[in-house]
């Protein structure tokens, strides 16, 4: 993923330049007076700014040598030269927007490169002192961390290895005078390690942050689409009216009630509720009345039916109930007296009422097969008269 996009994922920014970073005011001015208000731009900065310190600070360690004695000017210069042109490259690219025509767009690689050539012609050219010239070497490699797939990370690690290799070859078969100069003796090797930590922590801890940042932001999208992903299966599954489980909820649920019942021997009864005249409580008294009704309905059924039973909107104005581990007479005498409790609800000054038709499960029988049993007698109930619940 391009690192970029993984940083701006946070939302909860308190930072407009380094999303999701909430980094110190003066890094955030420095960045800012670098990349401009752009924080895809500021961000891909970072990596630049991180490795411009850690060149600082060997620079100032080299200066350091030069007035030792263990280090001269032009080996410096040199130095100096090559990291502030391929620095100052880096920048432009950056800043002007050029590299966002690549796929890493902070331009990783080629700072990883460049970071790899300086830390070689360090090591080279730091005579006695050479292995802290190895120190920046580690913090740029970490760069890889944000952009890098492993495939060119393992290409970066064989160059560094090769170049250093190289190097370490050209300075054991053909020793350059500096390279053991006696100034080694005197120097202040305590003081200079600490200057060495000054400039390589800081440089870490700005990496860290960064990860920190990653993982917070990451975080967060994760729980978001945590959140998200249990709000669409509710969406998915409920019916938004009255709240109940919906008829895709319901028919998963009979097919796992079927093979519970096959399986263990026991038996369930489901049965289907259809509000009569419903068509004219809509005529009478308008849709959202009908709604109405059609709630309270469900309201009733849930408060009065045993919390086992599973109550579903099938359709329409049509209810299906699920009765685990009941038979037909228990389940009929339930039905009578869930249709005596909906009596009590008054749609347009008369009593509301349903058909209903029981079935109990079949063994072995596709729970569909009940259902077409249950809808026949449901059927029949309307036509003998409506109000009534049949089980045969
Ligand atoms: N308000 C409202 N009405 C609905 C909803 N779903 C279906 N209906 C209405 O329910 C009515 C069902 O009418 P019919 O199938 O003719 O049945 P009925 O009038 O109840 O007659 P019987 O079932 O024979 O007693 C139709 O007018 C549908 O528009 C809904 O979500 N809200």
């Amino acid at each position: 993923m391009d690192s970029d996009a993984v940083d701006s994922l946070d939302p909860s920014s308190a930072s407009p330049l380094l999303p999701g970073w909430a980094a110190p005011r003066w890094f955030e001015r420095v960045l800012q007076a670098l990349a401009g208000r752009d924080p895809r731009r500021a961000i891909r900065l970072v990596q630049w700014v991180t490795a411009s310190g850690v060149y600082l600070g060997c620079f100032l360690l080299m200066a350091i040598g030069v007035a030792d004695g263990w280090m001269d000017l032009p080996r410096l210069a040199g130095w100096t030269t090559f990291v502030v042109l391929s620095t100052a490259v880096s920048y432009a690219a950056l800043r002007s927007g050029w590299s966002e025509r690549f796929s890493d767009p902070a331009l990783t690689e080629w700072q990883i490169v460049m970071g790899v050539i300086a830390a070689d012609w360090g090591y080279l050219i730091c005579g006695p002192l050479r292995t802290i010239a190895l120190l920046p070497l580690l913090v740029i490699f970490l760069f890889a961390a944000f952009a890098l797939r492993w495939r060119q990370i393992a290409i970066l690690t064989v160059f560094a290895l090769a170049s250093l290799g190289l190097v370490v070859f050209w300075l054991t078969a053909f020793p350059p005078p500096w390279r053991d100069s006696p100034a080694a003796a005197t120097l202040p090797i305590d003081q200079l390690n600490y200057i060495v930590v000054l400039v390589v922590l800081p440089a870490l801890a700005v990496i860290a942050a960064r990860l920190s940042a990653l993982r917070r932001a990451l975080r967060t999208r994760r729980e978001e689409l945590t959140q998200l992903l249990a709000e669409v299966q509710r969406l998915a599954t409920t019916d938004e009216l009255t709240g109940l489980p919906n008829r895709r909820w319901m028919t998963e649920r009979l097919r796992q009630e079927q093979q519970r019942a096959d399986g263990e021997d026991t038996t369930f009864c489901v049965a289907i509720v259809d509000l009569d005249h419903f068509k004219r409580i809509n005529d009478r008294l308008g849709h959202a009345e009908g709604d109405a009704a059609l709630v309270a309905f469900s309201r009733r059924a849930r408060s009065v039916l045993p919390a086992r039973d599973v109550l579903a909107r099938w359709g329409g104005e049509e209810f299906l109930l699920l009765m685990p581990a009941v038979e037909i007479e228990e389940a009929t005498i339930r039905m009578e007296y869930l249709r005596q409790s909906i009596l009590r609800i008054m749609v347009d000054g008369r009593p509301l009422t349903f058909s209903a038709g029981v079935a109990q499960h079949v063994p072995g029988q596709d729970v569909l097969d009940d259902l077409r049993t249950a809808d026949q007698r449901m059927y029949s109930a309307k036509q003998s008269g409506r109000d009534r619940v049949l089980n045969a």
